[in-house]
């Protein structure tokens, strides 16, 4: 046996690599020599791969001369290996695994290979030096399993914790998102809000069918003037109440501002649509006749037309904003319609 062959004879065979795991495994001369005995003389050019992450292995090597490099895959740091130093020992070992690295040759390289089988004719040679080998080899392979196991704990938390800031990122969002289309007070969607639920309609060649309603606060100056900005605040909820009482799921009730608010409305006919407009005024002006102080809602005027799908947004806006006007110069709490109909 030679025992002086390979210039990385151990005097600390477990070395520990930047990032912790161990594995700067070199054989003592004694297992080298023991190892180059039972094994198999093999040699390989520059490039080739003896095997690849994933394959199944029932071998192991040692490296009597030249480099072979092992890739761990993902952001694990290859490794590179010179003489006496060994790799795929879990192929000694257990046999037949799944390879965790893969190997590469990177200069001409003489390798020794044994296989699971040649594990016993080692012990049989010497068992002493094959314990010693074990035990190191052993040793190697839980501490770089603990290891490996601490750095996925800690990736997964890093990933937990990145997952954690996009949600808090998404829901912020989304509810700064919500705020921009929604009215504060009333917690009704504000004119963005409808624009877009006409731009949706649209885009769904749903919007024939549809009218706007133009709602307006009867002498609603009064009630701050009288009762105070609270008070005004409150009738101007109660107005959005009775809106979204009559709203159906593809109608959408907005507050445009102040004391104006809005109504996209379904309706089947003209009929149909007095009946929505003529619920809301109703509603607004049995409310008001119960006179509670400080009020709780003041009669509504109501300027309607019916939305044209091929003319635009500003044209309705216009056709129901004359219509409210008309409604408020007859004194209101009432209904005027754009046009042909009038209540
Ligand atoms: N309480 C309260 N008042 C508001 C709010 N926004 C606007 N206003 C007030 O609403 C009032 C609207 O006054 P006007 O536009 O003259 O309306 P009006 O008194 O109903 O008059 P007509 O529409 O002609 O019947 C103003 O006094 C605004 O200050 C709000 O969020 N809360």
């Amino acid at each position: 046996m030679d025992e002086g062959r390979g210039n990385a004879v151990a005097t600390d065979p477990v070395l520990r690599r930047q990032d912790g795991v161990v594995m700067d495994a070199a054989l003592s001369p004694s297992e080298l020599a023991l190892f180059d005995v039972v094994g198999r003389r093999r040699d390989f050019d520059a490039g080739e791969r003896l095997f690849s992450r994933g394959d199944n292995g029932r071998t192991m090597f040692v490296i009597l001369d030249g480099r072979v490099e092992l890739d761990f895959g993902g952001d694990l740091a290859r490794k590179t290996l010179g003489p006496g130093e060994f790799f795929g020992e879990l192929g000694l070992l257990v046999g037949d695994h799944v390879r965790s690295a893969g190997a590469r040759v990177l200069a001409a390289t003489e390798l020794v290979e044994l296989g699971d089988g040649e594990l016993e004719t080692l012990l049989d040679r010497d068992p002493r030096l094959v314990a010693q080998f074990l035990h190191r080899a052993i040793t190697r392979i839980v501490r770089n399993e603990q290891v490996l196991t601490h750095r996925l704990r800690r990736h997964n938390h890093e990933l937990q914790d990145a997952l954690d800031r996009l949600r808090a990122a998404t829901q912020a969002l989304t509810r700064s998102e919500e705020l921009v289309r929604r009215d504060d007070l009333t917690g009704l969607g504000n004119r963005r809000a409808c624009q877009e639920h006409v731009e949706r309609l649209v885009r769904e060649q749903q919007l024939g069918g549809h009218a706007l309603l133009l709602v307006d606060c009867d002498a609603f100056k009064r009630v701050n003037d009288v009762h105070g900005h609270q008070a005004g605040d409150r009738v101007l909820q109660n107005v959005a109440n009775i809106l979204t009482s009559v709203a159906t799921a593809s109608d959408t009730a907005c507050r445009f501002g102040g004391d104006e608010f809005a109504l996209l409305v379904r309706a089947r006919d003209q009929a149909d649509l007095q009946r929505i407009a003529g619920f809301i005024v109703g509603t607004a002006h049995s409310l008001a006749a119960m006179q509670s102080e400080p009020p709780a809602i003041c009669t509504l005027s109501i300027g309607g037309c019916w939305v044209d799908p091929d003319s635009a947004w500003s044209d309705w806006y216009a056709n129901a904003d004359a219509a409210l006007y008309r409604a408020k110069r007859s004194g209101g709490d009432t209904i005027a319609w754009h046009v042909a109909w009038e209540s």
